[in-house]
């Protein structure tokens, strides 16, 4: 197989302490593949996932011609400009029970809202510009046009015609679209597993007493909301010791377990880290620096499953055949592994950037990035050309109307209440500089994304 050294070589100007981003994102694209295991799920289970074939409607939505309004159906042809239209109201058609007598000319049909129209007419007076009198009603001149109000069939969707695509995630008004077909169930991709943990000495877990020189882990957090929002199965595996023991217990019960594996710190240059070597021994791993701030040092793998190590006594391990593992068609014997750096906000930044677009191209979505705002920078911010810069930004309506964007605060990649504040990321591109207040930057907002 193609190591990740040679794929990532395959890149033009690859230098691994020299990245951009694009050139990560090229890797990626040409690393991952989609799963192709497929199972039938209920519409109620099917919010989030992808789907794993094209559908073609079974039916025409809606089925026939019907009214929009409440009101009164009669044939258009009828209308004359500058002249009222006296009608004699003949029967009623209600939602689920149409109306199947004859009219004539001069003859007219109550109607409710989606009730199938009547053969022959093709309008709908709504019955608010109507006046009664009598059997008949008044249509006060030149309110309507012959066609009016009504919806035909198969305006939504033709029988026959494509509805959704396979690599389209089901969205709300997705599964509303299927149910609107009649399909109580849905083939889907497989879901995808991703397991995380978090490494260092200094990182302390929830319920642990604080102590000198310690942090609580927040990265696993972070990454537990981000996966989960993505609809992937997150496996949490905590937080793991700077011990390459533990550390070579943790990457073989994740890569046994997953199809990706994300850590969070130990990517740097620092002496203490054994995740850098372990990474290294386990498995087939680059480790860069990317020219993007925050989030410069990352390692991109992959680790193998089809040995799982296995404790043998205290501290010894060895390896042996599993068959609990799981078989996987992206990489059928090794899990990918993003070991992201270890600052909070780095962790989110480069799952943003890098992360979460490889493991939607993995759970086979045709959408990987999400679209860019563009807004008006309403400050100047710094930027050094030649690194690709994310920063936290709250974007929101200017007092001309006009999408705006300011900066969230201090931008120190350790600083997540700024995170907090923003509902977008600035993404300052790799060749640009300064940005002057006023000037026009892309945004890459939240909703939608986490
Ligand atoms: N000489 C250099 N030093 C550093 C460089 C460099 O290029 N040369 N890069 C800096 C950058 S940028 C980053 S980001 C960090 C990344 O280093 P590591 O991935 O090795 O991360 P750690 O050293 O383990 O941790 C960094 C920082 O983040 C805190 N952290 C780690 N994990 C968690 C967690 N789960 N929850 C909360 N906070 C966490 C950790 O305590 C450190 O403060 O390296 C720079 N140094
Ligand atoms: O990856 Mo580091 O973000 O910039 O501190």
């Amino acid at each position: 197989m193609t190591s990740i050294e040679q794929i990532a070589a395959s890149l033009e100007g690859y230098d691994p302490q020299a990245m951009s981003s694009t050139q990560v994102t090229a890797f990626l694209q040409r690393l991952v593949q989609p799963v192709q295991e497929r199972e039938t799920v209920a519409l109620h289970d099917a919010l989030g996932r992808v789907l794993a074939a094209d559908v073609v409607s079974p039916v025409s939505v809606p089925p026939h011609d019907n009214s929009a309004m409440d009101g009164y159906a009669f044939d258009g042809g009828a209308l004359r400009p500058g002249q009222s239209l006296r009608l004699r109201v003949v029967g009623t058609a209600l939602a689920g029970a149409a109306w199947r007598g004859s009219v004539q000319s001069g003859e007219c049909v109550r109607i409710m809202t989606g009730a199938v129209m009547p053969e022959g007419l093709d309008t709908v007076v709504p019955q608010e510009f109507t006046q009664a009198d009598g059997e008949h009603i008044h249509i006060a001149p030149d309110l309507l046009r012959a066609g009016d109000n009504r919806r035909l069939a198969g305006e939504d969707l033709m029988q026959g015609a494509g509805a959704l695509a396979a690599g389209e995630r089901i969205t709300p008004a997705a599964i509303g679209l299927l149910a609107s077909l009649g399909m109580a169930q849905v083939q889907v991709l497989r879901r995808l597993r991703v397991a995380y943990f978090s490494t260092g000495d200094e990182i302390l877990s929830l319920g642990e007493p604080p102590r000198e020189g310690a942090v609580y882990d927040s990265n696993r957090y972070t990454l537990f909301g981000l996966l989960t929002r993505l609809g992937v199965e997150a496996i949490d595996l905590g937080v793991v010791r700077d011990d390459p023991a533990l550390l070579r217990d943790a990457f073989a019960r994740a890569a046994a377990q997953a199809d990706a594996v994300i850590t969070s710190g130990g990517v740097s240059v620092g002496e203490a880290d054994h995740t850098r070597s372990m990474m290294r021994e386990l498995g087939d791993v680059a480790f860069w620096r990317i020219a993007m701030r925050p989030g410069r040092p990352m390692a991109v793998g992959r680790i193998p499953r089809d040995k799982i190590w296995v404790k043998n006594g205290s501290s010894a391990y060895a390896e042996s055949a599993s068959s609990s593992f799981i078989r996987s068609n992206i990489f059928p014997n090794e899990a990918l592994l993003f070991g992201l750096p270890g600052n909070p906000v780095a962790v989110m930044v480069t799952f943003l950037a890098f992360v979460r677009p490889a493991l939607l191209r993995m759970m086979g979505c045709t959408q990987a990035t999400p679209p860019l705002l563009r807004a008006r920078s309403s400050e100047a911010i710094r930027k050094k050309a030649g690194r690709t810069e994310y920063q936290r930004g709250l974007v929101g309506v200017g007092a001309d109307g006009q999408l705006e964007v300011r900066v969230t605060g201090n931008q120190g990649s350790g600083v997540l209440s700024s995170m907090v504040r923003a509902n977008g990321l600035i993404v300052l591109p790799h060749a640009s500089g300064n940005v002057a207040a006023g000037e026009m930057v892309d945004v890459m907002v939240f909703d939608g994304v986490i």
